[in-house]
């Protein structure tokens, strides 16, 4: 066999090859390795240096808090949204409060808020659950707003209330009884033609019977002299399932002996307000009378949940009846001191819904009236139902504005502030619904200056449902009477003194006197 040089080349080359072959595994495993250690460490790295930078971040500015009580006395228990706004005028538009051993960040500007339902909506998308929910498992089973954080059954719940109650197709089927309850409370009205009224019960007894028709397909508030019966329970459930002093100073939670009456008795009004219905629904399923599932209780039924599941379900959307009404009120008390509006708003429905032989309100028609919606946004700008909305609590620290927030501290939107503030809106304390005509400002929280709603993935579940109510009952109001005060008042001299609550109500209820002007006709 003859040798050349160039096969001694190749047989060094292959030499060469299958040393590097041999060592492959090695190597490979080595740089593997080498590489994990360096990543690891550059990460690690890099976590702590994020950790550590938040870490030595100073936590929002805010007053000094006292010891035990912290800065509870710079609190006023009767406005704390008024206090608040104060604070934020020294303090910023995200600042800090101690309440017992509660840590708590307020923003109060479009900016803050921001960065509040959007930059950092995941990380502070959790809710504090007071004390007394850990007693009652059904509110953490079955209620959307006490989700301590957004996880599998928080989603499951929102989607069922929005398949069947808020969704364009629910609200489509809901429509008809809708207008049925709304032309219910035009007779009523007709009937108390010239006489004094007490406006928010009969607002009250409408949008509750509209809900409760939708869910349990019968009304609730059985006659218009209940309606008040009614408001007081609602307002019981709340305050029942409510976070107490011991949710402010958790390490004395084990000496709040009246925590298990408070949810016995929550579970106890539940059990009224709903029992009857539900046993009553079950017996006609036992009887084969209701195979199908028809409304939002036959749902719930199939879903296998308990008794106290279903009832805090239901009772959860119930609480918001107030909201509702509480705007409405407020509505109808600024177009009665702003006569100048609510003759607009008058002409504005006549040009729209009068055809000549009669006069026919529709859902469809009233969404694209331009004057009466910004009216509604107007009103809740200056009279947010729900002014701290409803508190979220941060899931883990994170950076905001260049502050640290501590995982668990209690985050507040101060919404009535955001409606006030004077670098966002001219002239802010007077009720201008011109301000809103051609301009792209809606209610659906991402505009930040205005968030009745809330943002974020915990906005508001139930908007769609409370645009269409309010839409639908202010208009009918609206074009339907003239009203007028007790003892020929004069408009100017209604008292807007406010009542914080469950919602930020009207002190003094507001009474009117209807005069029928229309022969409205609420039509599908
Ligand atoms: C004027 C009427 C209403 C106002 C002002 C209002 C306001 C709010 C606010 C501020 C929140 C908290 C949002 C957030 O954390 O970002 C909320 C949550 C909620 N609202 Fe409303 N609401 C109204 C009507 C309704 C109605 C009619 C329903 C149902 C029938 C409803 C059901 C809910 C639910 C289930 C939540 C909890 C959402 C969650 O935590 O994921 N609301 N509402």
């Amino acid at each position: 066999m003859q040798y050349n040089k160039n096969q001694s080349h190749i047989i060094a080359h292959q030499k060469q090859t299958y040393m590097d072959m041999g060592s492959y595994p090695f190597l490979s495993l080595l740089l593997l390795f080498l590489s994990s250690v360096l990543f690891f460490l550059l990460s690690n790295k890099r976590k702590k240096t994020n950790c550590d930078n938040i870490l030595s971040l100073p936590i929002p500015p805010g007053p000094f808090p006292w010891p035990i009580v912290g800065n509870i006395f710079h609190l006023d228990p009767k406005k704390p949204h008024i206090s608040i706004a104060k604070l934020a005028e020294s303090f910023g538009p995200l600042f800090s409060l101690k309440i017992g051993s509660r840590f708590f960040i307020i923003a109060s500007n479009p900016t803050s808020a921001r960065e509040i339902f959007k930059i950092h909506d995941k990380e502070l998308s959790g809710r504090y659950i007071p004390q007394i929910n850990r007693i009652l498992p059904e509110t953490k089973t079955s209620a959307i707003a006490m989700a301590g954080e957004c996880d599998e059954r928080w989603r499951f719940l929102r989607t069922i209330a929005h398949t069947e109650l808020f969704s364009s197709q629910a609200l489509e089927y809901g429509s008809e009884s809708r207008l049925k309850k709304v032309n219910e409370m035009l007779d009523f009205l007709n009937s108390k033609n010239g006489e004094l009224i007490k406006i928010k019960d009969f607002i009250f007894a409408s949008v509750t019977n509209i809900l409760s028709r939708m869910m349990v397909s019968e009304d609730i508030v059985k006659s218009w002299n209940d309606s008040e019966e009614m408001q007081r329970i609602v307002r019981w459930i709340v305050e029942c399932g409510a976070p107490g002093l011991f949710d402010l100073y958790p390490a004395l939670s084990g000496f709040d002996f009246w925590i298990k009456k408070r949810a016995n008795d929550f579970r106890e009004i539940n059990k009224r307000m709903w029992g009857d219905i539900l046993s009553e629904r079950k017996r006609m399923k036992q009887q084969k009378q209701d195979v199908e599932c028809q409304d939002f209780l036959d749902a719930l039924i199939k879903n296998s949940w308990d008794d106290n599941e279903i009832f805090t379900f239901l009772s959860e959307f119930f609480v918001s009846m107030e909201s509702l009404t509480t705007i409405i009120e407020w509505a109808m008390t600024e177009l009665m001191r702003n006569q100048v509006a609510l003759i607009k708003l008058q002409d504005e429905l006549t040009k729209a819904i009068d055809h000549k032989a009669e006069i026919v309100l529709n859902e469809e028609c009233l969404s694209k009236l331009p004057y009466l919606q910004a009216c509604i946004k107007e009103t809740f700008r200056l009279h947010p139902p729900s002014p701290l909305l409803v508190p979220r609590s941060a899931l883990q620290t994170c950076e905001v504005m260049k502050y640290r927030i501590p995982k668990n501290t209690v985050v507040v939107l101060n919404a009535y502030a955001l409606g006030r503030d004077s670098m966002t809106w001219d002239d802010p304390l007077s009720f201008k619904p011109e301000r809103f005509l051609n301009k792209n400002i809606d209610l659906k929280g991402t505009n930040y200056e205005l968030l009745p709603f809330g943002g974020g993935r915990r906005i508001c579940s139930g908007f769609p449902l409370a645009l269409k109510q309010i839409q639908l009952i202010l208009a009918s109001l609206v074009h339907g009477f003239d009203w007028s005060l007790p003892h020929g008042n004069d408009h100017n001299s209604l008292d807007m003194a406010e009542d914080f609550g469950i919602t930020l109500r009207k002190k003094e209820p507001l009474l009117l006197i209807p005069k029928k002007r229309n022969n409205l006709v609420v039509a599908h």
